[in-house]
């Protein structure tokens, strides 16, 4: 599959129904990965999620595209990893035609009225949260569970995004109800650990 021959279904957003618990879960996925499946099962029981999207960006904007394999590509080996049926691999950030988080969040929101989302993330993702575009309106948009990662696991004594918002901190005892705070509200969740990396894949290191 090439970046220009990426299958229709994937560019439209996973069908969902009022009442629905949904995980987004965004990433490069160059290449997918066991420690992304790990993310996925963690956040699909500690969340108590219905659905968990696997959003395959277009392009981190904060990324060099230079090692990117295509989006065709990253769908594919997605699609080949993923078995659990609550995992809905998409890429409709590709036909919105931004890869910028708050955009897609934004439309997400009044599309789905009566859906209850949770963005998910790695914890090395809060090293750097706050140059994402719009990142507090991110954090007001939809509650946030941040998943350990080996390395990352003391990343909220010092992200800008965890002290500007220490008020909205969930205790991860009650990361079964995030999804019905009003954001901004997130919790950081500890479990199994994975230390693989896509970065690592690449090189051949494991
Ligand atoms: N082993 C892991 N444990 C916890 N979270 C992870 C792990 N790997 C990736 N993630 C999270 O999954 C999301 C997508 O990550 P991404 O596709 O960039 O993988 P990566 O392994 O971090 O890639 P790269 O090494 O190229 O930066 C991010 O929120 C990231 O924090
Ligand atoms: O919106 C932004 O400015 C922004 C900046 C960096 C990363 N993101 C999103 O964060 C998600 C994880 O990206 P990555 O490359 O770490 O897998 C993915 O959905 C990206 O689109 C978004």
């Amino acid at each position: 599959m090439t970046e220009d021959r990426v299958d229709r279904q994937y560019l439209s957003m996973p069908h969902v129904q009022p009442g629905m618990v949904v995980g987004l879960f965004g990433g490069s996925f160059n290449p997918p990965h066991e420690g992304h499946l790990l993310v996925a099962e963690i956040a699909l029981r500690r969340l108590g999620l219905d659905q968990l999207w696997w959003m395959v960006t277009p392009g981190n904007p904060l990324k060099s595209r230079s090692e990117l394999a295509s989006l065709g590509d990253r769908i594919a080996m997605s699609a080949k990893l993923v078995q659990d049926p609550r995992v809905k691999i998409t890429a409709f950030e590709q036909a919105l035609g931004s890869p910028y988080t708050a955009h897609t969040l934004s439309h997400i929101a009044a599309r789905n009225r009566g859906v209850h989302f949770v963005w998910i993330m790695g914890a090395d993702s809060l090293r750097s949260f706050h140059r994402w575009q719009k990142w507090q309106s991110i954090v007001c948009t939809f509650p946030i569970a941040v998943i350990d990662r080996p390395g990352s696991t003391l990343s909220f004594l010092s992200s800008k995004m965890t002290r500007t918002f220490d008020h909205a901190r969930i205790d991860e005892d009650d990361a079964g109800i995030l999804w019905r705070k009003q954001a901004p509200a997130w919790t950081f969740i500890h479990g199994p650990r994975s230390a693989l990396s896509s970065t690592n894949l690449r090189l051949g290191v494991s």
